[in-house]
């Protein structure tokens, strides 16, 4: 049922009726000349706007997420754009995991903006140069969508921060939300361009875009769509306080499977789903299922993990060699702590200086002996808390500098400016500890990447020459409230709000043996080596497929009796059932006779006739099961069918 409220702004929106939740009832699906179901809106519209055909051995993997995996200049002298790929991003590096005879294709914006007279090139030029589809929104709408909507509501939200109601400002703004659901079409309308056929897999990627796989469903039934979200999925508390939370459930109950970085936040999103919306769970196998709709919706829980060979070959580099070089004669002596974060209000990182601070204070023996070397990215959003946050961050370490500095000596030395990833490489393989004190944090793979730096190469262990105490080694601070924490069991693990606790996971990693920090060092390794971005794609990818066979070809039908009608509700293969068995179907009537599709689709006549002579009969089709009788009872609400009693064969 859509809510009224919603139904109103949608119309404001001036979309298409739009139901977050199945059974859709949109446009039938048809039976193509080879045998694809697809959606004649979709067949037409890609007439012009087709993005080509995959070549026939090859299955699309539609990745969409909200930036493209690609870096953009714009030459202001001649006007051209130049495209390139960006190899350090997780999007791109998560092909690794796919089948070889996959086609990969990339869906999402270019974060700059160009003018409408470039789009068509742009966009012609991004397909056949890196197969990506960029999505273009209009200035305002990248504003109300991405700064207001997701990074203003969404972002805190899925990290712990409840608005606060005396501030009008905070207050929910729908036409924020009606913003992020223009910008959710206009992406699942760029997918539709290059959805071939339903052997193609559309993966979701992160909280900006919830609203995707309804969009996407309502065009094509049997889509085959995943999600992960990146971010955490807050506890139901906090999560029931969004005004918009039940949309965005159903919406998300609109993929077959949806991954989760850890357990909590799975458990989070099934207690929602209960609580909020009233629905069961199963465990199935080892696997989560919701039945919503007569669908299982899978979930997963798998962490998202680093691309370990890329890692490795930035660190030979002999750039790389040198900056550690570099680095190691400028802090020969001390014990250095390094902390990589984005300038954002959640990385704890102003706490992180708080506990530095405090150490410095108690244990005077390690005043000159320690340095904390901060790498600050620079923010993603505009707001007026990541100022404030970063300035805090700048006054706490001046105070820190002046405090304990002297000439030659700096306990924080603050990057707040974006350097080459090599330089990032760099620092990783010359510092001895690592510390990621986020307050939330979907996962951070900060650790993860420092941990395969630290492995080192044999270059680097030349230039240590007879110097082999850091060989191998390497040391972690986590907070607990980060998703990579329980991945991480040979860290110290801190609650980023306690400066105490923080303070003591510096002064232990100071007084660690050599023995220790390799044996946390190899565990590590060993499992960040071992679940890498490949492994993490390719177990997603799997899973995708297989909750979509278990949904679109089991062989079951349903058959349902009236008084002066019959009901033939097909299963998700009914078009592997032969048109002699759809005519016998007929003959047996004797009466009028229905079709539904499984979702509750009245499937036309038209569309029965165009069943292809070529498709192989089913003996064992013939077992009937009504698996869901509830859902096929309030499905045949249509035309003149008033009741119906369903008859189990
Ligand atoms: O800042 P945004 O444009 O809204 O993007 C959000 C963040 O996305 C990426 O981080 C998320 O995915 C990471 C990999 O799974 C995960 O480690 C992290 O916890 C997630 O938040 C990106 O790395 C961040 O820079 C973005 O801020």
């Amino acid at each position: 049922m859509v809510l009224s409220s919603y139904q109103n702004l949608l119309d404001m929106c001036s979309e298409d009726a739009f139901d977050f939740q199945q059974p859709l009832r949109s446009l039938p699906c048809v039976v193509t000349s080879h045998g694809i179901i697809s959606d004649p809106d979709l067949e037409s519209s890609n007439d012009g706007n087709s993005v080509g055909s995959a070549p026939p051995c090859l299955k699309r993997k539609v990745v969409v997420a909200n930036s493209l995996p690609l870096n953009c200049i714009k030459d202001e002298a001649t006007g051209e754009w130049s495209f390139a790929v960006d190899d350090n991003q997780l999007l791109i590096q998560l092909k690794d995991g796919f089948p070889i005879d996959s086609e990969v294709i990339y869906v999402g914006s270019l974060n700059v903006q160009v003018d409408p007279s470039e789009q068509d090139q742009i966009s012609q030029k991004l397909f056949k140069e890196h197969k990506c589809i960029p999505t273009f929104l209009p200035a305002d709408l990248q504003q109300r969508f991405y700064h207001s909507f997701c990074k203003q509501k969404l972002w805190p939200l899925f990290h712990y921060m409840l608005p606060v109601f005396h501030d009008k400002g905070e207050l929910f703004d729908r036409s924020l939300f009606q913003a992020y659901v223009r910008a959710n079409k206009i992406f699942a309308d760029k997918v539709m361009e290059a959805v071939n056929s339903d052997e193609d897999c559309v993966w979701v990627h992160d909280y900006h875009l919830m609203l995707v796989p309804t969009f996407l469903r309502k065009k094509l039934h049997r889509i085959k769509v995943g999600f992960f979200l990146h971010s955490p999925f807050p506890s139901s508390e906090i999560y029931r306080t969004l005004p918009v939370r039940d949309e965005i459930l159903k919406s998300l109950l609109n993929a077959d499977l949806i991954g989760f970085q850890t357990f909590d936040y799975a458990r989070h999103f099934l207690s929602c789903c209960s609580r909020l919306l009233g629905l069961n769970y199963e465990s199935k196998r080892g696997h989560i299922g919701i039945e919503y709709f007569g669908r299982t919706v899978c979930l997963k829980i798998l962490a998202a993990g680093v691309h370990v060979g890329r890692l490795e070959s930035m660190l030979k580099l002999p750039a790389t060699i040198s900056k550690v070089q570099e680095i190691e004669n400028i802090y020969r002596g001390k014990l250095v702590i390094l902390g990589v974060d984005d300038m954002d209000i959640f990385k704890g990182i102003s706490l992180k200086l708080l506990g530095l601070e405090l150490l410095l204070e108690r244990t005077p023996k390690l005043r000159g002996k320690i340095v904390l070397v901060q790498i600050v990215n620079p923010a993603r959003s505009i707001g007026k808390d990541v100022e404030e946050a970063k300035n805090e961050v700048i006054s706490v370490a001046q105070r820190i500098n002046d405090k304990y500095g002297s000439t030659n000596y700096k306990p924080v030395v603050l990057i707040d400016y974006s350097i080459p990833f090599y330089e990032k490489i760099a620092f990783y393989a010359a510092s001895d500890c690592c510390i990621v004190n986020a307050v939330r944090d979907g996962m951070n793979l900060i650790p993860y990447e420092y941990t395969i730096c630290r492995q080192g190469n044999e270059e680097i262990d030349k230039l240590r020459g007879s110097d082999k105490s850091s060989l191998h080694t390497s040391t972690l601070i986590v907070s607990e409230f980060v998703g990579c924490s329980p991945s991480l069991s040979g860290a110290f693990r801190v609650n980023p709000w306690s400066v105490e606790d923080v303070a003591d996971a510096l002064y232990n990693v100071a007084d660690l043996t050599q023995y220790e920090k390799i044996q946390r060092h190899d565990k590590h390794y060993r499992y960040v080596k071992s679940h890498d971005v490949a492994y993490w794609a390719r177990s997603f990818d799997l899973d995708l497929d297989r909750a979509c066979k278990e949904q679109y070809s089991q062989r079951c039908w349903t058959t349902g009796f009236g008084l002066n009608f019959r009901v033939i509700a097909l299963s998700p293969g009914f078009r592997k059932l032969s048109p002699e068995h759809f005519a016998s179907s007929y003959k047996k009537a004797n009466k009028r006779l229905i079709f539904l599709d499984y979702d509750g689709t009245l499937v036309p006549q038209s569309s029965l006739d165009k069943a292809p002579s070529n498709m192989k009969s089913i003996p064992d089709a013939k077992a009937t099961v009504i698996t869901n009788r509830k859902f096929l009872q309030n499905s045949i609400a249509i035309d003149d069918v008033k009741t119906t009693s369903i008859t189990n064969h």
